[in-house]
């Protein structure tokens, strides 16, 4: 039984290829497909990707098939059987704009090795360069290409399905999605501009939106309001064959090293609640930016090890990807919720923070 919103993605479709990739389960990627069914084949896809991980949330209480989470004891074993290092930001590098113990001696420790490091974060308020910035003010040397930022992935997206460039990309979102957008050529509204606006209602009050937008990009937002979730919806539930995409739907990020504060996830499910439609998820867990990296340095999933913080985006995008999976307790999981019977999600290995890598080597020598 499809859902609602996969019924709404079918409509779009034309209607041999949606039976070929529904009854096909979207394994395979058909050949020789016209763009417009190439942009269908990726919607569908990442739809599945996101939905999966719904389920797998869904799913959570049900019998594990996975063996449990093994605590890290050797690290070299790890080192030496993965060529590449994929880490999370929040909760494993840095905590809001405070860098996690041990990190510089860590990364400095796998480049040593000749391990290709590459760092991926769900957290769309910045772009490439902007987070290459962040990265040099806590002293680590990280060049731009290194980095796979979700702002980055919703613009890749887009360029991925040949997104026509005369539509426009509404934005409820920060500045990091508006300046990859404009890197790849789009042309946006809204963003934190229109976190100002606000509806003056009065009898018959209709509010006008811009039938040239084809997609909607949400993410994080410090600037979130009615109007935007208005806009937002209207986009997307009038203008013909519109995209939904989130840049994540991480429940909680890290805005200081404090406490937990509202995330992306929560902007989102604004939008799903409005709209009744599921959006296309470009950022972790679905699998757009694992593929992204592996093609674009030529590496084979298998000699990636994931390291995360968080078991529903992280590990899961690491487990989806077919890679190794490191889950640290650096971040927003404990050993509680690692262990619950309620969690499905068993990383490979689990240790408490990345330089676990340096003081475990040292204790087995
Ligand atoms: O801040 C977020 O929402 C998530 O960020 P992360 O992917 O770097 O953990």
């Amino acid at each position: 039984m499809l859902s609602s919103s996969s019924r709404a993605f079918i409509s779009v479709a034309p209607n041999s290829l949606s039976k070929t990739l529904i009854s096909s389960n979207f394994v395979a990627k058909p050949r020789n497909l016209s763009s417009f069914s190439r942009q269908f084949f990726h919607l569908i896809t990442l739809k599945c990707n996101s939905n999966r991980n719904h389920n797998h949330r869904k799913m959570a209480s049900s019998v594990s098939t996975r063996a449990s989470a093994q605590q890290l004891k050797n690290p070299d074993e790890l080192i030496d059987s993965v060529e590449t290092f994929i880490f999370d930001c929040d909760g494993v590098i840095w905590k809001g704009d405070s860098l996690i113990d041990g990190v510089p001696e860590t990364l400095d420790m796998l480049r040593s090795k000749g391990k290709r490091l590459v760092f991926v974060t769900n957290n769309s308020t910045k772009s490439r360069k902007q987070y290459g910035k962040k990265f040099e003010s806590l002293g680590l040397s990280v060049n731009e290409e290194e980095i796979f930022a979700s702002s980055f992935a919703a613009a890749a997206y887009l360029k991925s399905i040949d997104f026509p460039k005369e539509k426009k990309v509404y934005v409820i979102g920060e500045d990091g999605i508006l300046k990859e957008l404009e890197l790849a050529g789009y042309q946006h509204i809204g963003g934190p501009e229109d976190g100002d606006k606000k509806i003056e209602l009065k009898p018959g009050f209709l509010m006008e939106h811009d039938e040239s937008v084809g997609a909607v990009v949400v993410g994080f937002d410090r600037y979130f309001n009615y109007y935007k979730v208005q806009y937002g919806t209207l986009c997307i539930r009038e203008n013909p064959g519109c995209l939904f995409i989130a840049t994540n739907r991480d429940a909680v990020t890290h805005l200081t090293d404090a406490q937990e504060w509202a995330g992306g996830g929560s902007m989102v499910s604004a939008l799903v609640g409005s709209t009744q439609q599921e959006p296309l998820v470009v950022g972790k867990p679905s699998t757009f930016m694992m593929d992204y990296v592996a093609k674009e340095f030529g590496i084979s999933k298998s000699q990636i090890c994931m390291v995360g913080d968080r078991l529903d985006t992280d590990i899961l995008f690491g487990q989806n990807g077919g890679c190794k999976t490191l889950l640290v307790l650096s971040g927003v999981t404990n050993m509680e919720m690692l262990q619950s019977p309620n969690n499905s999600i068993q990383p490979d290995f689990y240790t408490s923070k990345i330089s676990d890598f340096l003081s475990l080597k040292a204790a087995t020598v």
